[in-house]
C-alpha cells in the first residue's frame, strides 16, 4: 500500500476556554477523500475541534497538519478548509450566485473566472440555471446546497459540516443525506461531518469518532461501532441494545442472567466482571424452553419494519427484541442468543487495548489499511 499524504493530522490536541478543559488529548489521522463523523452529545467538543482545523480556533496545546503540512499558526483564510454551518449563514438578499461569489471577489478574482467558478459549483450541487434567484425564494434543502456550493467554489481540499441538515425536516433530511454522501464521493474530497444522530453518523460515514466530554472514546467504521462497541457509554449511544452484567467465565464463554453463552470474546481474564451488548434484533424468539431464556412479553409496538417487544425473564430482567413475529402480550417465549451476537465490554478498556484484544482474539477482519 502507497503511503498517501494525510488530508488532516491533529496531534496531542488540547483545547482550554480558561479553566475549562474541553478536548484532550485528541489524534485524528485523515485520509484523503473518506466521510468522517464526528459523534457525541451536545457539549461534547465537535464544534472545537471543526474550528480549530479551520483555524478559526487555536488549540491550546498540539499540532494541526492538513495536506502533510502543519497549519498550526496559519490563519483560517490560507488554509484549504472551507466550513459550511448548521444555519447556512447565507446573505439573505443577495442572490444566489452574489452568494457563492462572495469569498471569490474579497479576493479580487476577475469576474470571468468568478463565473465559470460558481457555475461549476452551482452544477455540482444540481441548482444548474438558479443563479439569479434570491436566497429568500430558495427552499430549505435549496439554501443548503446554496451554502455547499459556496463552500466548494473555494475548491477546498477538506469541507467541514457542522450539523448541516439539522434544520431540515425528516424527508429532507435523509434526501440530503443520501445527495451529501454521493456528492462526497463524487467530489472525492475529504469530508468532516459534526452529528449529534447516531443513524445519521452511521448511514453516512466511513468512519467515526464518538466522543465524550472532549474525549474521543472510540472510532471504526460504523459497523465496528455498531457490532463491537468498546463500553456501555457507546453501545448506548449508537443505537438501542440489552446491555446486561455478566461475568467472564473462560475465553469464549459468559454468563449472564444465570445461564452460561458461548461468545466470541476472550483475553479477559476469568471471573472478571464484565458488561454485554445485545441488539434488540438479534434476540431470536422462539417457543418456550426451545431458547436457552425463557421470557414473557410485556408490551409490543409496531415499528413498520418490525415489532418491538418488551420481554422480561424469569429474573425479571428486562428484554428489548425487534422482530417481525407476532406475539401477544402475556405470552410465554423463549428467547435464542447465537455467539456472534453478544459482545463482551470490560470496565475502563482503553481503545488502544480494547483494539489489541480484538486483533490477538478475534482476527483482524477490517480491510488493510
Ligand atoms: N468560545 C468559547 N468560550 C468558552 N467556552 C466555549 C467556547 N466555545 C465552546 N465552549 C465550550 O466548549 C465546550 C464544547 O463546545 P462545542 O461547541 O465544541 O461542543 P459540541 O459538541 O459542538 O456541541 P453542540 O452539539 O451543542 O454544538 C462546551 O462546554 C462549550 O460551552
Amino acid at each position: 500500500m502507497s503511503e498517501a499524504l494525510l488530508s488532516v493530522e491533529l496531534k496531542n490536541v488540547s483545547k482550554h476556554f480558561d479553566d475549562q478543559m474541553v478536548l484532550k488529548n485528541i489524534d485524528m489521522e485523515l485520509e484523503q477523500g473518506q466521510f468522517y463523523t464526528l459523534l457525541g452529545p451536545s457539549g461534547c467538543g465537535k464544534t472545537t475541534i471543526l474550528r480549530i482545523i479551520a483555524g478559526f480556533t487555536k488549540a491550546s496545546e498540539g499540532t494541526v497538519s492538513i495536506q502533510g503540512k502543519e497549519v498550526t499558526d496559519i490563519p483560517a483564510n490560507k488554509r484549504k478548509v472551507n466550513t459550511v454551518f448548521q444555519d447556512y449563514a447565507l446573505f439573505p438578499h443577495m442572490t444566489v450566485f452574489d452568494n457563492i461569489a462572495f469569498g471569490l471577489s474579497v479576493k479580487k478574482v476577475d469576474k470571468q473566472t468568478i463565473k465559470e467558478k460558481v457555475l461549476a459549483a452551482l452544477k455540482q450541487v444540481r441548482l444548474e440555471g438558479y443563479q439569479d434567484r434570491n436566497i429568500n425564494e430558495m427552499s430549505g434543502g435549496q439554501k443548503q446546497r446554496v451554502a455547499i456550493a459556496r463552500a466548494l467554489v473555494n475548491e477546498p481540499d477538506v469541507l467541514l459540516l457542522d450539523e448541516p441538515l439539522s434544520a431540515l425536516d425528516l424527508k429532507l433530511r435523509t434526501d440530503m443525506q443520501y445527495e451529501l454522501r454521493e456528492l462526497q464521493k463524487r467530489l472525492g474530497i475529504t469530508f468532516v461531518f459534526v452529528t449529534h444522530d447516531q443513524e445519521e453518523a452511521l448511514a453516512m460515514s466511513d468512519w467515526i469518532f464518538v466522543m465524550d466530554k472532549g474525549e474521543i472514546v472510540q472510532s471504526g467504521t460504523p459497523s465496528d461501532i455498531y457490532d463491537e462497541p468498546i463500553n456501555r457509554y457507546v453501545a448506548d449511544f449508537i443505537g438501542e441494545s440489552n446491555i446486561i452484567d455478566a461475568t467472564m467465565i473462560d475465553d469464549y464463554r459468559v454468563e449472564f442472567v444465570g445461564h452460561e453463552f458461548d461468545c466470541e470474546d476472550a483475553g479477559i481474564p476469568k471471573g472478571e466482571a464484565v458488561e454485554v451488548v445485545i441488539r434488540p434484533e438479534d434476540v431470536r424468539i422462539t417457543a418456550p424452553n426451545q431458547g436457552q431464556i425463557n421470557a414473557t412479553v410485556d408490551t409490543m409496538l409496531f415499528r413498520g419494519m418490525f415489532n418491538e417487544i418488551i420481554a422480561y425473564d424469569d429474573d425479571q430482567n428486562e428484554w428489548m427484541i425487534h422482530t417481525t413475529e407476532k406475539v401477544e402480550i402475556g405470552q410465554k417465549i423463549g428467547l435464542q442468543i447465537g455467539p456472534n451476537e453478544i459482545h463482551v465490554m470490560r470496565f475502563n478498556e482503553t481503545e488502544e487495548e480494547f483494539d489489541a484484544r480484538l486483533e490477538q482474539y478475534e482476527g483482524d477482519d477490517d480491510e488493510e489499511e
